[in-house]
């Protein structure tokens, strides 16, 4: 088992989130800004819903944290919800049949494309509210916070993770071949996260229309990770494999269907010639043991093992299924067909979808760093992290 795990607890419209971090190394200078910064980044993005006005996501270090350094025991964290005062008494009572509020009532016109039907049916309640909280993407708040604090770990390591979106509901924004030295600088400052202002406004103009069909719209971001050392995952057994670890995590994130490592789905329609990476020697580059690909269209990734090219993966979200305009669904109380429950929803949620991934690439990573270097201490890290690229270092060359 890792020595790096989180779980996170909280409903949507509940007090607050929990993230619990533990197996983090002591003397790891970790501020509440440092995780404010990336729960910011999280609430970015044009074509959310009236709930992102009402939060400004806030961690409070519960444990795990002192004078701005961890000291290696469990890092608890509380993030409070605004909503909360806007519910609370819909969430501390029982639902009431026929209440003028339909917040009150139970929510029984199951949505297709959310966990509402499913999730009622298996664990037998009679109101999807009891399901639809924690299966809202609000949870992803409480990843973040916990992987925030695996980015500043890997930042003592230079390693950087960034984002930026790809496509959005049938637009594809340009990938510039070199991407910019700070990729989430430049991301961040527009409001899909894209790196083609053309390509954004033409989305935007679609998010606005789709907004007024009430309907909703997915696309794709591409994560990036730079600074990686070679080695890091293994060959040697499947639930090692990083590939493997990547992909599970990013589909664990609401509404994420596709997960694509480099080339990906493309390298089955090329020949061999047109997929690897030929190979050269490199002097100067220790962290791929002084070798280069020439192309990277592995995306970072060989045999289950980072090479020390950049990481490069791609996360597919599905449109958002609350639709304003519901699709048919059935009552569940009165079974009969009915109109999808609807009150507010986001257009689209990618922008904020692909800091989530990031934040899921930064907890794999930051577990395969421990088990490749351990640790108690950020120093005891370091000192191991060196000693394997001397040896790397000296194998070639
Ligand atoms: C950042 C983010 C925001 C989301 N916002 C909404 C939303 O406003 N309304 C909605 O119905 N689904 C939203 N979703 C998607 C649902 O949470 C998700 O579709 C649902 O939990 C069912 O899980 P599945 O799509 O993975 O099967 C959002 C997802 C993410 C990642
Ligand atoms: C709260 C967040 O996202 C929510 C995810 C979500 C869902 O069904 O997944 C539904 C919406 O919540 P509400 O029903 O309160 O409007 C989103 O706003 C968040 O990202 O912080």
């Amino acid at each position: 088992m890792s020595q790096l795990r989180f779980t996170t607890a909280g409903e949507s419209h509940g007090p607050a989130l929990v993230s619990v971090l533990e197996g983090m190394p002591a003397g790891v200078p970790l501020l509440a800004e440092h995780v404010d910064a990336e729960l910011a980044r999280r609430q970015q993005g044009y074509g959310r819903g009236r709930r992102m006005q009402i939060e400004k996501d806030h961690v409070e270090f519960l444990s795990g944290v002192r004078a701005g350094e961890t000291v290696g025991s469990p890092i608890a964290m509380l993030i409070r919800n605004n909503d909360w005062k806007n519910w609370q008494d819909v969430m501390d009572a029982a639902p009431r049949e026929g209440d003028p509020d339909p917040r009150r009532r139970a929510v029984t016109r199951v949505r297709p494309g959310h966990a509402d039907l499913t999730g009622v049916l298996k664990y037998d309640r009679a109101d999807a509210r009891d399901i639809l909280e924690r299966a809202s993407a609000r949870e992803t708040t409480a990843r973040v916070a916990a992987a925030a604090i695996c980015r500043r770990l890997l930042a003592e390591f230079d390693v950087r993770i960034g984002s930026h979106l790809v496509h959005l509901g049938g637009i594809d924004a340009a990938r510039p071949d070199t991407l910019p030295e700070d990729l989430n600088a430049a991301a961040d400052a527009s409001p899909l996260r894209t790196l083609d202002a053309s390509a954004e406004a033409r989305m935007i103009t679609l998010i606005d229309e789709t907004k007024r069909a009430g309907n909703t719209l997915g696309g794709i971001c591409e994560v990036v990770v730079d600074g990686l050392p070679v080695g890091l995952g293994s060959h040697v057994s499947w639930d090692r494999k990083l590939d493997g670890r990547l992909g599970q995590a990013m589909l664990s994130i609401p509404a994420v269907k596709g997960v694509e490592i480099g080339l990906g789905f493309e390298t089955s329609r090329r020949t061999g010639a047109d997929v690897h990476d030929e190979i050269e020697l490199a002097p100067g580059r220790p962290l791929t043991g002084h070798t280069r690909r020439r192309t990277n269209r592995a995306g970072g990734l060989e045999g289950g093992m980072t090479t020390g090219e950049p990481l490069v993966v791609r996360v597919a979200m599905k449109p958002i299924s609350t639709l304003m305009r519901p699709l048919e669904t059935i009552d569940v109380a009165k079974s009969e067909p009915a109109s999808a429950a609807a009150e507010r929803s986001d257009v689209t949620a990618v922008p904020a979808m692909g800091v989530i991934a990031e934040a899921m690439a930064a907890f794999v990573l930051a577990q395969a760093f421990l088990e490749k270097f351990g640790g108690d201490s950020l120093g005891e890290m370091r000192r191991n992290y060196d000693g394997y690229l001397t040896r790397v270092g000296e194998r070639i060359g």
